[in-house]
């Protein structure tokens, strides 16, 4: 079995491929001081508490946090006797290059991402993920990643208004009953949810108008149905998207193989 690895600057996910369906999945937060014998405690931990039975033989990460590879490897070398493919790294194959700046480096979850929305729903494709930053990802016509957008992610935005502002709280997103807030959370709430749904429907026209073609939107990431609800944007919300990209991966590399 497979086990999938999706590492981003606030969440790492888990997820086992039995080579059909996801058995598990299960999050944990990304902290690079984490050895791996403690994610094995963590894992196992759930593994028995979930009466899950996997049998881990292969292994791929995507991190977007360079520094945390180095324990997730030990963990899959010691803890599952073998060596995981790592996303972005020379010897891990993708379907198509990206074809962007010489010398960049593209985030491996917007290459993963790039993958599974190709697969899913063909060229010309806008995937926007939300996560610690929001990203859009433009797929070219042939499936390559040509490039995108980054912007401040909905939690650190909101976050970045408490850490400058001394009279505004901590605050979690949610979507505002009205957009006339009357008290000082609900003024914050209303200032990022509806900032938010200009801000992907304005990038997102952009971009379409840049590309002057149809093109497809799909959304990804723990707060896109959140966002889903007031806009028309989305052809589709697909939560597993990153780790549905993970397997295609994981799969094409096997075969490059011949396992
Ligand atoms: N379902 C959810 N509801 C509310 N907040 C969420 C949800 N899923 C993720 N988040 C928050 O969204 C932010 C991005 O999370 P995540 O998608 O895991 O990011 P990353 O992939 O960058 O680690 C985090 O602040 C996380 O706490
Ligand atoms: C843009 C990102 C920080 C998003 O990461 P995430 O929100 O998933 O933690 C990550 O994809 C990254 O570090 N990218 C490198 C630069 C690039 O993709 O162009
Ligand atoms: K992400």
């Amino acid at each position: 079995m497979l086990l999938a690895i999706d590492c981003g600057n606030t969440n790492t996910v888990f997820s086992i491929w039995d080579g059909a369906r996801f058995l598990a999945t299960w999050r944990i937060a990304t902290d690079h001081k984490r050895t791996a014998d403690e994610y094995f405690v963590w894992f196992s931990s759930l593994l028995m508490l979930t009466k899950t039975e996997a049998k881990i033989t292969e292994a791929i990460i995507s991190s977007t946090v360079p520094r945390v590879v180095f324990n997730l490897r030990v963990l899959c070398n010691r803890y599952f006797d073998c060596r995981p493919l790592v996303v972005g790294k020379p010897e891990c194959r993708l379907p198509v290059a990206p074809r962007v700046d010489q010398g960049t480096t593209v985030g491996p979850d917007r290459l993963v991402n790039t993958v599974a929305g190709f697969a899913r729903h063909g060229g010309d494709l806008i995937v926007v993920d939300f996560g610690t930053a929001t990203t859009f990802d433009v797929v070219d016509t042939d499936g390559a990643y040509i490039g995108g957008v980054i912007a401040p992610g909905v939690n650190l935005s909101l976050e970045a208004l408490h850490m400058a502002a001394a009279a505004l709280p901590h605050v979690d997103i949610s979507k505002p009953a009205r957009t006339i807030g009357t008290n000082t959370v609900a003024c914050m709430q209303s200032g990022v949810y509806w900032g938010y749904i200009g801000l992907v429907e304005g990038i997102v026209r952009q971009i379409k108008l840049e590309r002057d073609r149809p093109m497809k939107v799909i959304a990804t990431g723990g707060l896109a149905p959140l966002f889903a609800q007031d806009t028309t944007l989305f052809d589709a919300v697909e939560d597993d998207l990153t780790m549905q990209g993970l397997v295609l991966v994981s799969q094409l590399n096997m075969t490059e193989q011949g396992l």
